[in-house]
């Protein structure tokens, strides 16, 4: 677990911290997505978590551990950093550039060339034709998909990263996000996620921190966020379409009423939606089958049975607890 307990920074120069008393929790496996406009303060306090900033004020811990007692390489090989500019090393291979840590931990170059593979093959990219390319033979997908391998090289715990798919276009950028979602599944490791984009914070974070001028305005799951805005900075923040995002992170299961007996099981109409689906698919699902009523199942299983009515009586409590 990371911790940071009212951390602080201020620029030389600068009357305003960049970081105003930031206390923030992250938990082992979970994504944290720091989002805010530009110059709020996000990048800076990413880069306190491995050093590359001295907070003034304030303590950060890893797994109870106070970092500031940490030799910042050291640290530093413990957590995966990947920024949106990749930083590839123009004159190595991308191979060569992905090997970068086991070589500074001696790994033998047998295993480190299994696992410079092994992470090609997990990012989709071919270690045979991708392996022995420079970083300007590739494109910017492909180099995002590279910063990701090199920082997971050598299996840190934490990873943080900073806006890492921003430079890429949108269709590539969703793809990319995917792949992250599909990864972590397995990797478990505890992210750090940095973007202005408050749509990818909503699809990546399983918690969120807005920040606001270097201060914390609210933190919580994107569900708690979008639909207890803490104010009309955070309203704002989410967008016009906030319901439509509400009903995109809200499960089918929440809002069925479940089948009372078998036989209500046996009834169930043809029309299905997984209990672990959207109420945004449902819904998508039940005006293209011009129905008021869809099936929710687990698995092959009828489970309940989602009411167009209970989709608006929702939506209608939501827009009313709104600013
Ligand atoms: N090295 C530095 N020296 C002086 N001021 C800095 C430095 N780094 C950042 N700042 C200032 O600190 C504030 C926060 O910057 P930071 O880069 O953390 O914001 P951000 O939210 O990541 O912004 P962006 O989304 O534009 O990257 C800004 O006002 C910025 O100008």
């Amino acid at each position: 677990m990371i911790q940071l307990e009212q951390v602080s920074k201020t620029f030389r120069g600068s009357r305003q911290p960049a970081v105003d008393r930031i206390t923030l929790r992250v938990k082992q496996g979970d994504i944290c997505v720091l989002v805010g406009p530009s110059g709020c303060g996000k990048t800076t306090l990413l880069r306190m978590i491995n050093r590359l900033v001295e907070p003034d004020d304030g303590m950060i811990t890893v797994d109870g551990r106070s970092i500031a007692q940490m030799d910042p390489p050291t640290l530093r090989r413990t957590i995966g950093y990947v920024i949106q500019q990749v930083g590839l090393l123009p004159h190595r291979t991308i191979a060569q550039n992905i090997a970068l840590v086991p070589e500074l931990l001696k790994w033998p170059r047998e295993k480190t060339a299994r696992r410079v593979a092994a992470l090609l093959e997990m990012m989709d990219l071919d270690p045979g034709e991708v392996g022995h390319k420079y970083p300007h033979q590739l494109s910017g997908g492909q180099a995002q998909r590279v910063g990701v391998a090199r920082a997971l090289a050598a299996d840190p715990p934490i990873m943080l990263m900073d806006e890492p798919f921003a430079a890429v276009d949108p269709i590539v950028r969703v793809r990319l996000q995917d792949q992250l979602l599909r990864l972590q599944q397995t990797m478990q490791k505890t992210i750090c996620f940095v973007t202005h984009d408050i749509n990818e914070a909503i699809k990546l974070g399983d918690h969120l921190v807005v920040l606001k001028a270097g201060r914390m305005v609210q933190s919580g799951t994107p569900l708690d966020i979008l639909t207890q805005p803490e104010n009309d900075f955070v309203l704002r923040l989410l967008g016009d379409d906030r319901g439509v995002k509400i009903l995109d992170q809200t499960r089918a299961e929440t809002l069925m009423d479940p089948f009372a007996d078998a036989a209500a099981q046996a009834a169930a109409n043809g029309h299905r939606v997984q209990a672990i689906d959207p109420v945004k698919i449902a819904l998508e699902r039940m005006m293209l089958m011009n129905t008021d009523e869809i099936t929710v199942c687990e698995g092959a299983r009828p489970v309940g049975l989602l009411r167009w009515n209970a989709i608006k009586a929702h939506v209608h409590r939501i827009s009313g607890g709104a600013s």
